[in-house]
Formats: structure tokens, sequence, C-alpha cells
């Protein structure tokens, strides 16, 4: 094992843990390498090795999220204060060694991350899928950022037709294809969280991985199930609960932010709830998000800081 060590900093958003390095103050030579060897849940980093748990600082009381081995994904970050507001490059490299070109709750963490650094509370976060505003609110305990218009266009999510793919069948499950940043098919299905026999009664491990890896999706795709509890057409917003298979993590995260605004929009599109707004509930807790007629989506969530440390740069 090499002996040169970089800093990093553990933050999750709804549970959508990530290791964060500051790429000007250390270079990484194999990023893909070091994604898979310190993500990986079995042996992956521990913060039990760095004094993170229930009672270390930094960590609120009772998060049922903090504190769990390895991650969901290394975000490298390269902060550029010269900008007003300050501007953040963002790479997102996954558990299998893969780029994502953009990453909702990751974006999320970015702005946590970079008010630590800076104090400030507006980000402008450079994606490989564009630039997006970002912001923390007063105690930086959430963060807001603009994701984009979701698109259906086949060529644009990309589906491997000339029709948008709308809740039709694939590799067994009825979706929808949607992109917000990075490829979703959307499953709806009966029954929420509190039903037995509802969404959480699927065996997600089982049935996605044949959707993921559909032809119709020629750059894979996440798989998301579905559950609308609530319509919109009372009071308040619509309530979707939410699971999603993720590529790149090649299993279900505790939460996913370009897929809860994948729920929503196909959700509207299917005309199943009234109304841009909705709060969904992935099993790491709750995110709003807004989907207008025209223009950016925006997605809104908790974001925390678990620990830090250093890790091998090059784990081999
Ligand atoms: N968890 C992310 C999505 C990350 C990218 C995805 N796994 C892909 O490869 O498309 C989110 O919060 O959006």
């Amino acid at each position: 094992m090499s002996a040169h060590a970089v800093p990093f900093e553990k933050y999750h958003g709804t549970g959508n843990d990530f290791l964060v390095v500051d790429a000007d103050a250390e270079a990484v030579g194999d990023r893909a390498a070091f994604a898979r060897a310190h993500c990986d849940r079995e042996t992956g980093v521990d913060g039990a090795a760095f004094g993170a748990g229930p009672e270390s600082d930094g960590v609120a009381d009772g998060d049922r999220n903090a504190g769990r081995r390895g991650a969901d994904g290394v975000l490298f970050l390269s902060v550029e204060e010269r900008f007003d507001p300050t501007r953040v490059v963002m790479t997102l490299v996954q558990p299998d060694g893969s780029t994502a070109t953009m990453c909702g709750n990751g974006a999320r963490v970015v702005a946590r991350w970079a008010h630590d650094r800076t104090g400030d509370r507006e980000f402008m976060i450079d994606t490989q899928a564009g630039t997006r505003h970002a912001s923390v609110n007063a105690d930086a305990t959430a963060a807001t950022i603009e994701m984009g218009e979701p698109t259906f266009d086949p060529a644009r999510v990309p589906v491997a037709r000339d029709e948008p793919l709308v809740d039709e069948s694939v590799a067994g499950l009825t979706v929808t294809a949607v992109n917000t940043g990075v490829p979703h098919a959307v499953a709806f299905v009966d029954g929420g969280r509190d039903d037995p026999d509802g969404i959480d009664a699927v065996d997600l491990d089982a049935v996605a991985p044949p959707v993921r890896h559909a032809d119709v999706f020629p750059q894979g795709a996440n798989v998301n199930l579905a559950a609308v509890v609530d319509d919109g057409s009372g009071d308040g917003p619509a309530v979707i609960d939410q699971r999603t298979f993720e590529r790149g993590v090649e299993g279900e995260t505790r939460s996913c932010g370009t897929g809860a605004v994948a729920v929503v929009a196909a959700a509207r599109r299917l005309g199943l709830i009234d109304g841009g707004s909705a709060v969904s509930r992935p099993p790491g807790g709750e995110l709003e998000i807004s989907v207008p007629d025209r223009g950016h989506a925006t997605l809104t969530g908790p974001v925390a800081r678990e620990y830090e440390g250093t890790l091998p740069t090059d784990p081999r």
C-alpha cells in the first residue's frame, strides 16, 4: 500500500453518502481505483477508525444515515473563489470506477462542503451536465440545487428509439425514461412504505438490473420505484415514496436526487400528481422537488458532515 495519504471528509445528503477530496490540495492519480477501494461497503473507509459514531462531532444525535462503512461515491472538488458566487468544479467517481455527469445529492453536499470552507451560502457548481446554482440555508443543515430541465427526448435520455419511452414495459417493469442530468427509468407501483405489500415489498436488487442493462438504454439507466401516496390535489404538495437502484453503485442507495426529480417529472407526465411540487420519501429522508412546466427543476433537502481523515492515495 502506498505511503501517500490524501485528506478527505465524509458527508451525506439524505443518506446518499460521499467521500469529499479537495482536488486542488492533493492529486489522486487513479481516481477509479481510489473510489473502488474506499467506497466498498464491506472493506472501504471505516468511520469508526476516524472517531465517527453517534456521539462524534458534527453528527446530529440520532442521524441514522451517518457512520456507514464505504460510500456511494467520491466527490473530487476544485474551488474557484475568484468568481462571485464562488464556483466549484465537481467530479463524481462512483464505486465501480465510472464517472457520473450529474448527482443531485452530491451537488447538495458540494454546496455544504463549500459553505464549510468559505462561509458563503450561494455557489455555482460546474457539473458535466452543466453549471448549476446551489445554496445552503441559514444554519447549513439543508441545501438546494438547480437541476436543469428534465427531458423525455429519446436522443437525450438516451433511449435507442425515435419516440419517448413513456409507461411501457422494459424487462419486466413498466417504466418511463427521463434524463435529469443522468438517465433514469421510473416505474410506479401500488402502495407506499406503510403498505406491507407496497413499494418496500419489491425485491429491487432482482427487478432493477435487467432494466438498468436493457438494450433500449445504450448508456444504462438508474432504476426507480415510486408510489404516489398523496397526489397533491388537497392542501399540501404531492407525496411520493421512492427507491432507487443506481448505475455505478450497482445497488440500492438510501436516496437519489436526480432520481427524485425524475420520479416527479414522470408523475407529472403521466398525470399522477397535481402541480409541480412534491415531497419525495426515499429510505434516507425527505426531499422537496419542484418541476415547473418550463425551466429548471429544483431539489432541496438535508445535508450533514460526518467526519474527516486521511486515506491511502493508491490503495493497491
Ligand atoms: N445519487 C445521485 C446520482 C448519481 C449518478 C448515477 N448513479 C448515475 O450513474 O447515473 C443523485 O443523487 O442524483
